[in-house]
C-alpha cells in the first residue's frame, strides 16, 4: 500500500516544500505540457494568450492624414493677421481624390481623410469663416497642426505584440489595424472539476445533521471561467478510493487537467495522496503556504495523460491554492508572460502567529490620498468564507516575517 505521511515519511516527490520551490516545479511541470497553438479569428480571440510575436508589415497610421474637420492648407501661405485662401475642393475620410493644393488654395477635409499633396497643416472649422468659394483664417494653426504622420504610431518592421501576451480589446485592435484577421493562440487547457467527500450535499438539497453543503465546486468553476476557460462539472466524489479512481481515470483520458477539492490532507478518509502516489507520478505535495498547505500535483500516468492538481478542501483554501498556483500552471500551460506584481501598503498592522507564507484575506481601497491600500481581515481561518467574500484580494505576507506595521508594503493579488 502507498504509504501515509508519518514523521518518518521521506517520499521520493518533494513534499513539504517551500512556495518557492513549489512554483519552480509548477513552472516546470507547465513547461513539459506546453499546449498546442491554434489560429483564431479576432472576434473570438479576447483573453487568449498570444503564441505569435505580431510584427507590423505597415506604418500607423498609412499615411498622413486629418486629426480634425477642417480645411487643409500651406502654412507658408498663413499670414499674420487674418488669411482668406481659396477653396479648390475636399478630400472626406476615404479614398484619395488625386487634389492638390497649390499656393493661395485650401481643401476642406475631414478627420481621417488623406492630406492632399500639398498641404502640410490642417486649420479646424470652427477656426474659419466660410465666405462662398473662399475661407478666411480667424485663428492660425501651428505648422503641421492637426496632421497625424503615417508612421508616428507605429513603422514597419515593429513588433507590435509578443507570444505570451493577453490578448485584450486594445491588442486585438492592434491586430485588426494591420489587416489580420485571425492570430494564433495558445489552445487553452481542458479542465474538469471535482469535489469530494461524504459530507458534501448540493446546494438546493436539503441537509442531514453532519452534512455541508458544497460550495467549493461553483467557486472553482468560477475561478477557472475567470481565466477564460470552460470547465466541466463532475458529480461530487464519495470518500470511496474505487469510485474516486474509476472517475478520475474517465476524467485522466479526457482533459488536459483535472482539479479537486478535499481529500488531499492527512484523514483517513483522505484517499487522493496514496491513490496519486500508486497510480500516478506525484511532483508535489505539501507546499509551506497558509491556507493551502495539502495542496498536490501529479501526473496522472496510469489514470491518463491529464495533470491533477489536487487543492484542499477549506474553501479559502481552495481560493488561495487556485490563484496562487493552479492559475501559474494554465497560464505557464498556455505560454502567458508573467503576471504583473501588484502592492499595497497594510491600513492596518498585522501579527503572523506562524512562520510561514500566508495569504490573508483583505479588502483593496484606496486612501484619501489616492495610495492604494489593503485593510486585512481579521477572520484568517480556511475555513472563514465570510471574510472572504467580504474580501477582494489576497494578502501576500512573507514567510519568516512576522509584524507588519501600518502602511507597510506587502504584495496583493486581486481576485
Ligand atoms: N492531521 C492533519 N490534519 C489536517 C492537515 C494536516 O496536515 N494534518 N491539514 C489541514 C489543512 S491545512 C487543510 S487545508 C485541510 C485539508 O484537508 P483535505 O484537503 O483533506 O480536505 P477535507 O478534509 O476533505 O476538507 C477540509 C474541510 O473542507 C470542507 N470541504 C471539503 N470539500 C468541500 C466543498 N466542496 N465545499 C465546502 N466545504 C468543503 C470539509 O468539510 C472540511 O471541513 O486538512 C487539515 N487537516
Ligand atoms: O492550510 Mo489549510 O489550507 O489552512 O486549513
Amino acid at each position: 500500500m502507498p504509504v501515509s505521511p508519518t514523521p518518518e515519511f521521506q517520499p521520493e516527490f518533494p513534499y513539504r516544500i517551500a512556495f518557492d520551490a513549489a512554483c519552480a516545479i509548477v513552472d516546470a511541470v507547465a513547461g513539459e505540457r506546453r499546449l498546442g497553438t491554434q489560429p483564431l479569428a479576432l472576434s473570438r480571440a479576447h483573453g487568449h494568450v498570444l503564441a505569435q510575436d505580431v510584427v507590423a508589415s505597415m506604418p500607423q497610421p498609412p499615411f498622413d492624414n486629418s486629426a480634425m474637420d477642417g480645411f487643409a492648407l500651406r502654412h507658408a501661405d498663413l499670414v499674420d493677421g487674418e488669411t482668406t485662401l481659396r477653396l479648390v475642393g475636399e478630400q472626406f475620410a476615404g479614398p484619395a481624390g488625386g487634389l492638390a493644393v497649390e499656393a493661395g488654395e485650401c481643401l476642406r477635409i475631414t478627420t481621417g481623410a488623406p492630406l492632399p499633396p500639398g498641404a502640410d497643416t490642417v486649420v479646424m472649422k470652427e477656426n474659419v469663416s466660410i465666405e462662398g468659394e473662399r475661407i478666411r483664417v480667424r485663428i492660425a494653426p501651428r505648422p503641421g497642426q492637426h496632421v497625424r504622420r503615417a508612421g508616428e504610431d507605429t513603422r514597419a518592421g515593429d513588433r507590435l505584440l509578443c507570444a505570451g501576451d493577453v490578448l485584450s480589446p486594445s491588442r486585438i485592435a492592434l491586430a485588426a489595424s494591420q489587416g489580420l484577421a485571425q492570430l494564433e493562440v495558445a489552445r487553452r487547457p481542458t479542465v474538469a472539476v471535482f469535489a469530494t467527500g461524504d459530507e458534501l450535499v448540493e446546494p438546493g438539497m436539503a441537509l442531514q445533521p453532519g452534512q455541508i453543503y458544497n460550495s467549493n465546486r461553483e467557486q472553482l468553476m468560477g475561478l477557472l471561467r475567470a481565466e477564460g476557460l470552460e470547465p466541466v462539472a463532475f458529480p461530487t466524489l464519495p470518500d470511496d478510493p474505487a469510485r474516486i479512481t474509476s472517475a478520475l481515470r474517465h476524467a485522466g483520458e479526457a482533459f488536459d487537467l483535472v482539479v479537486t477539492c478535499g481529500g488531499v490532507s492527512a484523514g483517513e478518509k483522505d484517499h487522493l495522496p496514496a491513490l496519486l502516489q500508486a497510480r500516478g507520478r506525484v511532483r508535489l505535495w505539501k507546499v509551506m503556504m497558509k491556507p493551502g498547505m495539502p495542496v498536490l500535483l501529479a501526473e496522472g500516468d496510469t489514470l491518463g495523460p491529464a495533470l491533477f492538481l489536487c487543492l484542499p478542501g477549506n474553501p479559502v483554501s481552495v481560493l488561495a491554492t487556485w490563484l496562487a498556483l493552479g492559475r501559474r500552471l494554465v497560464d505557464g500551460m498556455q505560454g502567458r508572460g508573467p503576471r504583473p506584481a501588484r502592492r499595497a501598503r497594510l491600513a492596518a498592522a498585522w501579527t503572523k502567529n506562524h512562520e510561514r507564507l500566508e495569504f490573508l484575506r483583505g479588502r483593496w481601497t484606496l486612501d484619501a490620498d489616492g495610495i492604494s491600500r489593503v485593510e486585512p481581515n481579521p477572520a484568517d481561518g480556511s475555513h472563514r468564507m465570510q471574510a472572504a467574500a467580504d474580501s477582494d484580494v489576497l494578502i501576500v505576507l512573507e514567510a519568516g516575517a512576522r509584524d507588519y506595521a501600518e502602511g507597510d508594503v506587502v504584495g496583493i493579488v486581486p481576485y
